[in-house]
């Protein structure tokens, strides 16, 4: 074991409220947004290649030119209550917003830099009105922070001369203070979500990150903090030198899903997903493969199966609506929850082993099993394996509860479940009674 002053300063999962409403909330949204939703991926008429929010660091772009989009910030269609609606259609029990993404740009009028919406002509706080609507919407809020931020004159990539020390010395006192403010102005938020923290001179503050994250969890107590703020001072940035996960769950889970259960290494973690391969920013032009909702839905099925949470993406466009593609999306996702949200709420990795037709979750706390089905085997029959002494008491489809399904133990512990095809193109739940929950 390597002595660590700044790694991780918990073994296993934390067992608090906080925590545990975290783990059971399933299913989230990420907004992007910001200055870059004003381009939406496009300049003088050429397509960015990258990500929409990255447009900055194009060279089709000139730098101040990017900056000065901060003149033209006025989004007459920014209406808080409509995307915390949109948010609670689909059945998400939190967001993540960004209150500032790697351009700098603070979406709440912060005394620290006059790179604010207070000095754009809309002039007034965008986060105050969003936390209150999603608040109002009992979906709660944990605020994105990017740590790299190109607009501020302290910010590094690498700490290699006395200079660059000195500058970034400004820059983690900068930092700090935003922190603390952000907290201070929207105590109602759960946690914050960090990102910018790659580069070797944020690395390089184990001690500073380390004293920071403490001070903030003494401000907030229960704040929830993933495993992308700090480095150890070994430079391990997730799991430090120990192999132990940093912060409160994994956050290294963006555009990709765990396999098996043996990838989450028993922690908390969520996935952030984006609806085409890799824009979070608004862009005008979504090119190559995007998700469908049926799509959406399995990984969200099978997030939970694996202990996880699955948060979807949505960049609001620069005029501050919401595209019409995201709202469809919303709406097939949320028709589906309507339905089915008990195998997914409050829910966790059932510990069986995974069949062909889809994934298991288990009920927290209780003794119900669902078999969230995407790939109905031809033959009608499901096959369960159980743990011995489990056995199954009542076998239904979660949409037809008082229908039981007849179920035929196959051979000890391994049972087929009846049930003739599903008409339809949507997946479907059956939900075991068990005698006992483990
Ligand atoms: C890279 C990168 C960033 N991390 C994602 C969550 C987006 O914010 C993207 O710009």
């Amino acid at each position: 074991k390597i002595e660590l002053k700044h790694g991780s300063h918990r073994i296993g999962k934390r067992t608090d409220e906080v925590m545990q409403k975290w783990r059971g909330y399933g299913l989230g949204q990420f907004i992007h947004w910001g200055l870059y939703a004003i381009p939406g991926g496009e300049w003088n008429g050429k397509q960015y290649n990258g990500a929409a929010e990255w447009i900055r660091s194009w060279n089709g772009i000139p730098k101040s030119t990017y900056d000065s989009l901060i003149y033209k910030f006025n989004p007459v269609n920014f209406n808080a209550d409509e995307w915390a609606t949109t948010a609670k259609q689909m059945g998400a029990k939190y967001v993540t917003i960004t209150t500032k993404h790697h351009d700098g740009f603070c979406l709440w009028p912060s005394k620290y830099t006059s790179y604010t919406v207070a000095n754009s002509p809309w002039k007034k706080d965008i986060m105050k009105p969003l936390v209150d609507a999603y608040d109002k919407a009992g979906i709660d809020v944990i605020l994105y922070f990017s740590v790299m931020d190109w607009n501020h004159p302290g910010w590094r990539y690498d700490i290699k001369t006395k200079e660059d020390s000195v500058a970034f010395e400004g820059f983690k006192q900068f930092t700090r203070n935003q922190l603390i403010e952000l907290l201070t102005m929207y105590p109602t938020a759960k946690g914050l979500w960090f990102d910018g923290t790659w580069d070797k001179s944020w690395v390089k503050q184990a001690e500073f990150a380390d004293q920071l994250e403490t001070e903030m969890r003494k401000l907030r107590p229960g704040l929830i903090i993933g495993s992308r703020f700090r480095a150890d001072e070994k430079g391990k940035r997730h799991f430090d030198a120990n192999n132990v996960l940093m912060g409160d769950y994994e956050q290294g889970w963006e555009r990709k899903l765990p396999n098996k259960i043996e990838d989450v290494h028993g922690n908390d973690w969520d996935c952030v997903m984006t609806v085409p391969e890799n824009q979070w920013g608004y862009n005008k032009a979504w090119k190559g493969h995007i998700k469908t909702a049926n799509e959406l839905i399995e990984m969200t099925a099978k997030s939970v199966s694996l202990g996880g949470n699955f948060v979807l993406n949505f960049g609001p466009q620069g005029d501050g609506a919401i595209r019409k593609e995201e709202k469809q999306l919303a709406t097939q996702i949320g028709n589906w929850m309507k339905i089915n949200k008990e195998a997914i709420y409050n829910c966790q990795y059932a510990g069986l082993e995974k069949q062909d037709w889809g994934y298991f979750t288990k009920k927290t706390g209780g003794n119900k099993l669902y078999m969230v089905v995407f790939n109905a085997p031809v033959s009608g029959a499901y096959r369960v394996k159980l743990p011995a002494k489990m056995g199954i008491t009542k076998a239904y489809a979660l949409a037809t509860p008082t229908q039981s399904l007849s179920t035929e133990e196959i051979h000890t512990n391994e049972y087929f479940i009846h049930l003739k095809k599903q008409g339809g193109d949507q997946p479907f739940v059956i939900v075991l009674e068990t005698k006992n929950s483990s």
